[in-house]
């Protein structure tokens, strides 16, 4: 099997690669290939993590590498089941990839690499022999690198979440490319928010060209094996179907408040139980638990939570009568937005104001309101959402599907406008 997979990979080649799409995470990628340092990719299932690596294998023809010294191994193939519990194994395929080829591997890329049981002995040991120039790996849990073996790695990686598309990649992969564009081709880009509000962003539903019901089909399957691979078997949960309940509650409620003993309550379950398979559900990236802002350290002055899911497109395939026109859609694509943007920090305000979000970049605090459709029934309640005491706000922006307007300091802009108005990061 590994003459198979070793001849594979020594015909790469860059005409391989004409058809994906450029991803925003290179940049910050690129700035670090020359560093030893193992490059660490995570994020949740699907999003687009092996793609990266074809970017970067691409990257590396372009600068003169040869296809022979690039070494993938995908250790989700069953064929690699025999070393999940014995890494050190892996150096005898490299070996052999090294005979077959008669080159030295340089570049070794390691994907789903939480399946080796001690992945960090092999990885600490590979970057010691200092035979590879770069070492890049792949893995979909956030607790990867929290087991026994992780403090070998201490000082010797670098970790970035890779994301699904953000809607300016969305955007771009549909030829909306500037602001300009955004103005001359509103109705297309409308209808192509209206699909990134029920279908997502996930690199493959936007875009295939399946209909509605395959998309959904396909979303249904990526969630359920997020769920059954990457919380149940990965975090060893024992009540599935208290589990279950609780992201369908989750999911139900995206982005509304919430505390744990009224969850616990609601779902006639322990609270402590509830609050670790929240946490479960976060280590897989499919959501991640928001909690109010407060100025104190102690967590329970931080008591309240919200939860907001990695794509729309999972929530929609999954809850019955979501309505990507509804506040909480477009809330859920805020959330997803201020993360790619690199905002951080971001709470939201659980004073009478009840502010959407506050975030921080660069030092600075900006306050987010988040409205589908302003009207005179909802106006004075979503301006009132910025009065808020003990934060000066750098900025103060109100979200909305396509409404533009100012009301003193604050700015109503179109989600597309601010999505594709600098700065990006
Ligand atoms: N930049 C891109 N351009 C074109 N297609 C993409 C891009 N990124 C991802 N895709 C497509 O989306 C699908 C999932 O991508 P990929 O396999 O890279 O995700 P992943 O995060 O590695 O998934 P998993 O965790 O399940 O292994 C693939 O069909 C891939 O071709």
């Amino acid at each position: 099997m590994e003459k198979t997979l070793i001849r594979q990979n020594a015909q790469w080649n860059g005409k391989m690669f004409d058809h994906l799409c450029p991803r925003d995470i290179m940049d910050n990628l690129l700035k670090k290939k020359t560093m030893r340092h193992v490059q660490i990719l995570t994020g949740v299932r699907r999003c687009g993590k092996s793609t990266v690596f074809k970017l970067l294998i691409n990257d590396l023809l372009q600068s003169g590498a040869s296809g022979k010294s690039i070494l993938v191994l995908n250790l989700d193939d069953p064929q690699f089941i025999p070393f999940w519990d014995d890494s050190s194994k892996l150096f005898g395929v490299i070996e052999n990839a090294e005979r077959l080829t008669g080159e030295k591997v340089k570049y070794l890329f390691l994907d789903e690499v939480e399946h080796l049981c001690d992945w960090e002995i092999f990885i600490k040991s590979a970057y010691d022999t200092e035979i590879f120039e770069k070492i890049y790996i792949t893995g979909s849990n956030s607790q990867l690198l929290q087991n026994r073996f992780s403090a070998l790695l201490s000082g010797r990686y670098f970790e970035n979440e890779v994301r699904p598309f953000s809607v300016r990649e969305v955007f771009r992969s549909q030829g909306i490319t500037t602001l300009l564009d955004c103005y001359t081709q509103t109705p297309k880009v409308l209808r192509i928010m209206d699909n990134v509000l029920s279908t997502g962003c996930f690199p493959e539903i936007v875009l295939g060209d399946a209909d509605e019901d395959i998309k959904q089909e396909l979303l249904k399957s990526y969630f359920e094996s997020i769920v059954q691979k990457d919380c149940i078997v990965y975090s060893g949960i024992r009540d599935t179907h208290l589990f279950f309940r609780l992201v369908n509650y989750l999911m139900q409620n995206m982005g509304s408040r919430f505390s744990i003993p009224a969850v616990g309550k609601a779902l006639k379950s322990n609270e402590n139980t509830v609050a670790s398979y929240l946490n479960f559900l976060c280590d897989s990236y499919i959501c991640v638990d928001v909690r109010n802002f407060s100025y104190s350290l102690k967590e329970t002055s931080r008591s309240q939570h919200k939860c907001y899911f990695i794509d729309n497109g999972l929530v929609s395939a999954n809850v019955f009568r979501y309505s990507p026109q509804s506040g909480s859609a477009l809330e859920n694509l805020v959330y997803n937005e201020l993360r790619n943007k690199g905002y951080m920090n971001i709470s939201f305000d659980n004073s009478k104001t009840e502010c959407d979000f506050l975030a921080y970049k660069n030092g600075k605090a900006y306050g987010f309101q988040v409205c589908y459709e302003l009207n005179d029934m909802n106006l004075k309640r979503e301006l009132y959402g910025f009065e808020l005491e003990n934060v000066m706000l750098e900025k103060k922006i109100l979200l909305t599907y396509n409404q533009k307007e100012t009301y003193g300091d604050i700015e109503v802009v179109p989600f597309w406008e601010w999505v594709m108005s600098p700065p990006f990061t």
